[in-house]
């Protein structure tokens, strides 16, 4: 049998006179038509029949076969007919099987009948005439056809309507209800994706927890008896014995509701029964009054435990610390000392070691003596960059024994590198011990084949923002990791994990936005706000008879009486702030009298407090150094009856310290401070936040005004907002859907444009004075 024929049908050259057919062979195994099939192929032609066994196909297939070889022969073009082309092949190949002399020979004769190719039809011979009128017959039907065919876009008028007989359509269900996407997976691990949260009022009584009695009556002396919330999941975690098994916290919990207990309990209760001491817990705050208020709270719970607490801070001198921290004293060991004594003789003569400075301990010591060196303390409390140098220039002070890494405030710890600290630390608490640090039972087994694995240092990470940020928390090397998650608010757990809240605020307080225009007269809002809403003071009377009458002309704040709902509105609808609006309108809706009257009714409270007697404190925020100097200056000349303290983070320590105690002491009724007050800090009695410059970012607004409410006491924040402001203030404080708060954001409206003339005068005599205070600057 003859192999497949397929070909290929190659035109003609553009510009070639002939028409001459090509043929490409598509395979490869092609052989010539075998005798048999020739001798077939003659009886076929001479009798007009096909062989018996061929199928109705291959008959159709060798017709056209023969009638494109008749085509050929009378010189057709292939373009002629598309049929032709496959049936051109075969003829090419019968051609290919003649000499080649007859093939060139008909060749010519076929080349000569083409260029003499008649030109009109009459010309034709009749045998193409005939195929040619077939031709155009076939191509005019086909073009009738597609003339009667309807299009598409045609109205199909003739088209009757359907008629249904008691067919209806049956009811089809409803469409089945797409169910929403919520991701199966996290971009974070599951201990950070999915935290321990703590139900909101959750107490526990401390006796009830594995602490001992004297710590317990510690707590009770503090009048202490029940946990707070987040102390209730903690505690049990890292208490000796708890149910934490060893694992690293993290602690996520709102401003003031108790984590430095949290942490400082379990670890005065794991260390109290050590007898030697040396440096085995280790707390890392970013402020050195940070460092004071943790310090007193671990006195309170090492008092009678025989633990040392120290301090560690920027602002002390070094070598003073050194003093404080580590004993030097001398171990009689003479082989060794022979050879540091010889290594020291050789630094002498400058040629090794030149920054060994154990070496110059060497030469203090009696002969036959090495130093040693001992830590004074178990628990330091330490500012990051002061213990970069203690870790780096300290002899004798090491981290080899260190049993807890307690890292508070640490979103704003990691974030800032404070000379590569995490890496320091980290680095060397995973350093192998020197030999002389181990204990004998280590240095026994480390002669072994199974040297005991070095013992991590349980971490505990806080903060009431707490970053989930993975390559600072991995910085860490955190080992089974735990987050414990706390709301202060009246929020279930479920709809907590539901909203996904991010940060939680007190439940116990209070915020306003208090419109600013354009900031130009800022310092005349602040005063207003002091004097009517906050301190209550010199204004009182004309603020009382506001609240009973409301017939205020200094605020939109009244009671929750009708005539003043409605002057209210009236104000604030005149009051128009240019690109204030969606949001600002949306918080419009939250203005106090009709929104809130329980909140009017405990900011009347609070404004008929004897004005006599300042019964809490009073912080406001500026942004940099300067704001805050410059605006104590101006708060103090306007005012002079205002006892006003300033804490920057500029000032010197004393001075810092000095106007913390005067404010916690109460000589002070007002404290101005920059962002340096912002963390932590925990001062009593602070009733009133005022964020006279907007904080930077959602995290310092938290802190800033988590220094007042703390510990479930009531507390009021006030932001004043310039027109600016608003958008950011109202989208990403105000309503920010990862911020739990207990109640909304109000609107406070404080009139500056009906102020006494005296007053007035004051702030411009101030403006003036400044300003010569400035320039003398
Ligand atoms: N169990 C308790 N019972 C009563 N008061 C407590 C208890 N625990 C802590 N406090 C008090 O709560 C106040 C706030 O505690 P703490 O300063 O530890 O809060 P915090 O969560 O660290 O706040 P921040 O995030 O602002 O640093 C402190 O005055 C502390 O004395």
């Amino acid at each position: 049998m003859a192999g497949p024929l397929y070909a290929r049908y190659v035109p003609p050259k553009p510009g070639s006179t002939t028409a001459k057919p090509q043929t490409t062979l598509a395979t490869s195994n092609e052989r010539p038509i075998t005798d048999f099939t020739k001798q077939q192929k003659r009886k076929r032609d001479e009798d007009g029949s096909a062989h018996p066994r061929m199928s109705k196909k291959k008959q159709t297939s060798f017709a056209k076969e023969d009638s494109a070889q008749e085509q050929l022969k009378h010189g057709v073009t292939d373009s002629s007919t598309e049929r032709a082309v496959p049936d051109k092949v075969n003829g090419a190949m019968r051609k290919d099987k003649q000499p080649s002399t007859k093939r060139k020979k008909e060749k010519k004769k076929q080349h000569e009948q083409q260029s003499e190719a008649p030109e009109t039809e009459s010309d034709l011979p009749t045998q193409h005439k005939a195929i040619l009128a077939k031709y155009q017959r076939s191509t005019q039907r086909s073009e009738s056809l597609r003339e009667q065919q309807p299009t598409d876009t045609a109205p199909d008028d003739t088209e009757e309507p359907t008629v249904l007989h008691d067919l209806v359509p049956l009811p089809q269900p409803d469409p089945a209800p797409e169910s929403e996407y919520k991701p199966t997976f996290s971009t974070l691990p599951e201990w950070l994706a999915e935290p321990v949260v703590v139900r909101a009022g959750e107490r526990t009584p401390f006796k009830n927890l594995n602490i001992s009695p004297k710590l317990l009556s510690h707590l009770a002396e503090k009048g202490y008896e029940n946990t707070f919330a987040i102390q209730s999941a903690v505690l049990p975690l890292l208490l000796p014995g708890g149910s934490g098994q060893q694992g690293d916290v993290l602690v996520s919990a709102a401003t003031g509701s108790g984590k430095t207990l949290a942490y400082v309990l379990p670890l005065v209760e794991a260390l109290k029964d050590n007898v030697i001491t040396s440096l085995r817990a280790l707390i890392v705050v970013p402020t050195r009054e940070l460092v004071t208020q943790v310090r007193d709270v671990a006195e309170l719970c090492v008092s009678g435990s025989g633990l040392q607490v120290g301090t560690a801070v920027g602002s002390h001198s070094l070598t003073v610390e050194q003093e404080q921290l580590v004993q030097r004293s001398g171990r009689y060991d003479p082989d060794h000392a022979e050879e540091l004594e010889q290594r020291a003789a050789k630094r002498v003569m400058r040629s090794i070691d030149a920054d060994d400075d154990l070496l110059d301990d060497v030469l203090t010591c009696l002969p036959g003596h090495v130093p040693e060196y001992r830590s004074k303390v178990d628990i330091l409390i330490c500012t990051p960059g002061r213990l970069v140098e203690h870790i780096q220039s300290t002899r004798g002070f090491t981290l080899d024994h260190l049993e807890w890494l307690i890292i508070d405030e640490a979103d704003r710890l990691l974030d800032e590198s404070f000379q590569d600290w995490v890496d320091v630390v980290v680095g060397s608490l995973e350093r192998e011990k020197p030999h002389e640090a181990l204990s004998v039972k280590e240095q026994v087994l480390s002669k072994t084949w199974y040297p005991p694995a070095k013992k991590h240092a349980r971490r505990v990470i806080c903060s009431a923002t707490m970053t989930k940020d993975l390559e600072k928390i991995g910085a860490l090397r955190l080992k089974r990791p735990t987050l414990v998650s706390a709301t202060d608010t009246k929020e279930t757990t479920e709809a907590m994990e539901a909203e996904r809240k991010e940060y939680s605020l007190p439940t116990t307080l209070d915020e306003y936005a208090v419109p600013a225009g354009d900031g130009g007269d800022k310092p005349l809002y602040l005063l207003q706000l002091l004097h009517n809403y906050v301190l209550n003071t010199s204004y009182k009377s004309t603020k009382e008879a506001d609240l009973d009458t409301n017939t205020s002309d200094t605020g939109s704040l009244g009671s929750s009486d009708d005539s003043s709902s409605e002057s209210d509105s009236s104000s604030s609808s005149e009051d128009s702030e240019g690109d204030i609006s969606d949001s600002e309108d949306a918080a419009a809706a939250h203005e106090i009298p009709s929104t809130h009257p329980s909140r009017a009714g405990r900011l009347n409270q609070t404004a008929k407090k004897s004005p006599a007697k300042v019964v809490s404190g009073v912080l406001i925020f500026a942004n940099t150094n300067e704001n805050t100097t410059r605006l104590s200056h101006l708060l103090r000349s306007m005012d002079p009856s205002l006892r006003i303290g300033t804490l920057t983070i500029s000032a010197a320590t004393s001075e810092g310290r000095k106007a913390l105690r005067a404010f916690r002491q109460a000589k002070t009724q007002i404290l101005v401070a920059s962002d340096r007050a912002s963390r932590g800090l925990d001062l009593p009695d602070v009733r009133h936040i005022i964020n006279y410059d907007m904080p930077r970012n959602m995290t310092s607004y938290i802190h800033r005004v988590g220094r007042t409410a703390r510990a479930g006491k009531e507390g009021t924040a006030w932001t004043l907002v310039e027109d600016r402001q608003a958008r950011w203030f109202w989208n990403d404080i105000a309503r920010n859907a990862a911020i739990s708060r207990s109640s909304d954001v109000d609107r406070l409206r404080v009139d500056i444009e009906n102020l006494e003339k005296t007053t007035k005068a004051r702030y411009t005599k101030a403006l003036g004075r400044l300003k010569s205070a400035v320039e003398q600057e």
